[in-house]
């Protein structure tokens, strides 16, 4: 508006010319100035040089608008921007339809959760036909962690979508739809995301994810939670202005992880402190804090908080500005991430930001092998299992050498017998047994007694 030409408004033409003659050329030339300054440098009486000052303003301000009209537009973008449907139909609906575009949309929960999953997922809806329920468009995923799999997506495809899928080509197909980026390192990133403005918006991009933005920072060595924080504030608004100027939804993942006994964390901007429950989560704020910062937690428009309590595994919708805080439990088929119900459940209390990262320690055996947590964690430190993308545990268990399949994006938790002969190591049976429960990331190394268990893994 402050770019309007004075050419183009409708002043008396001498007057206009006279702007014109004097290199007045915008309305923010002109307003700029005092009319006495105006009157001094056009050479033109005072009545006049008002009368020109409140036609310029008049067309440089935007028109009044009444909230009412205010509403109509909100509504009428919101369905222009759209939303990427999840498939899940019971958090689509809260969500009015999926994942919002032009803003930012948060996964966050602890390890092995699923949130790779549900990122897979997502990008399978982006490139899927919009006959479908696809949006027809191409994807791009940040892979951090080098997690993800074609051969996992084209699995959720044909699981889920077996009509489409199974047609000649269409694989292939989805799987080129999607470009896959893997940064080594946080300025890898910075110049990879920086590059992105342009091909977003030539290659009909309609989906970004970037998993995980926690494994981007535990990357570099850099000393100092501040300086961290500070060097993701960048990030934070570029992402932001990148989903709100190409108008696509931006997926991130979180990692959180309590380094205390307890399992649960809470972001740190929620809930005043009153009383000893929040007295007592706010130890366990410092770390997600340093992890995250406090301006990431802000700048996302969506979290959904992925956890695991009592061994089942929940999908919590704790920000949303068009649906209360709801919880869905969920389970990770071959299909890929389904809910349990469509209804979901109402959340209220300090409850709403909590992370259970797995069950609570309820009985004497549990208590037992929490005694080898800390042992693991000082061996191999707390990053060592974020780090890794595929965990076999070999064990015994009454007697049996096992081959368990305990994290992997591309295979749900298998157990296989094996032995060990002058051949090397073979396995018994090849139909591996499906693992469910906190036995996943168990540790036997004779008997009972002796059980480990990784620290903080979901259950
Ligand atoms: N084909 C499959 N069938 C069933 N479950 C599967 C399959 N592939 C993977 N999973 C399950 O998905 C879970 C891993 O999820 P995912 O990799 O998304 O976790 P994550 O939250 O991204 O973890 P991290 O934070 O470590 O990256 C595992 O429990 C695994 O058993």
């Amino acid at each position: 508006m402050a770019n309007k030409l004075i050419g183009e408004i409708d002043l008396h033409k001498r007057i206009s010319n006279i702007f014109a003659a004097r290199n007045i050329i915008t309305a923010k030339d002109a307003l700029s100035m005092t009319e006495f300054e105006l009157m001094e440098l056009l050479d033109v009486g005072m009545k006049e040089i008002q009368s020109a000052v409140r036609l310029i303003s008049e067309a440089a301000s935007p028109p009044c608008q009444s909230a009412r009209s205010l509403l109509e537009q909100k509504v009428e973008n919101e369905y222009l921007l759209g939303h990427l449907p999840t498939h899940l139909k019971g958090l689509d609906s809260a969500l009015c339809g999926g994942i919002p575009f032009g803003v930012l949309t948060e996964l966050v929960g602890p390890p092995g959760i699923g949130k790779s999953q549900f990122c897979m997922k997502l990008a399978l809806s982006a490139s899927f036909p919009k006959a479908y329920g696809g949006l027809d468009g191409r994807v791009i995923y940040i892979d951090v962690e080098s997690k993800f799999s074609s051969r996992r997506v084209i699995e959720m495809g044909l699981k889920s979508f077996p009509e489409v899928f199974h047609l000649k080509g269409m694989a292939q197909e989805m799987a080129g739809r999607i470009l896959v980026l893997r940064p080594t390192s946080l300025s890898d990133f910075t110049q990879s995301i920086q590059e992105l403005k342009e091909s977003i918006l030539k290659n009909q991009v309609k989906l970004l994810v970037i998993d995980s933005m926690t494994a981007l920072l535990s990357g570099e060595n850099k000393p100092g939670a501040q300086r961290q924080q500070h060097q993701l504030g960048w990030h934070i608004s570029f992402l932001k202005s990148l989903a709100e100027f190409a108008r696509i939804p931006i997926v991130v993942t979180n990692q959180v992880r309590s380094q205390n006994r307890d399992e649960t964390s809470q972001y740190s901007f929620q809930a005043k402190l009153k009383d000893g429950f929040e007295e007592h989560t706010r130890t366990y704020d410092s770390h997600l804090v340093a992890a995250l910062g406090i301006n990431w937690a802000h700048a996302v428009t969506i979290r959904l908080v992925l956890e695991s309590k009592s061994g089942q595994r929940i999908i919590k919708v704790a920000k949303s500005p068009m649906s209360p805080p709801l919880a869905f439990p969920f389970h990770i088929t071959s299909a890929g991430i389904s809910l349990l119900s469509d209804d979901g459940t109402e959340l209220k209390g300090p409850g709403i930001n909590n992370i259970h990262a797995r069950a609570k320690l309820k009985d004497r055996f549990q208590e037992h092998t929490r005694r080898y947590d800390s042992h693991l964690v000082a061996a191999l430190g707390i990053n060592w299992d974020h780090a890794v993308t595929i965990r076999l545990v070999l064990e015994a268990k009454s007697g049996q050498r096992i081959i368990k399949v305990a994290k992997s994006p591309m295979s749900p938790p298998l157990a296989f017998p094996f032995h060990i002969t002058s051949e090397g190591i073979s396995l018994l049976s090849d139909d591996g047994a499906e693992l469910k429960g906190r036995g996943i990331n168990n540790i036997h190394a004779r008997g009972h007694s002796d059980m480990i268990n990784f620290n903080g893994d979901c259950s």
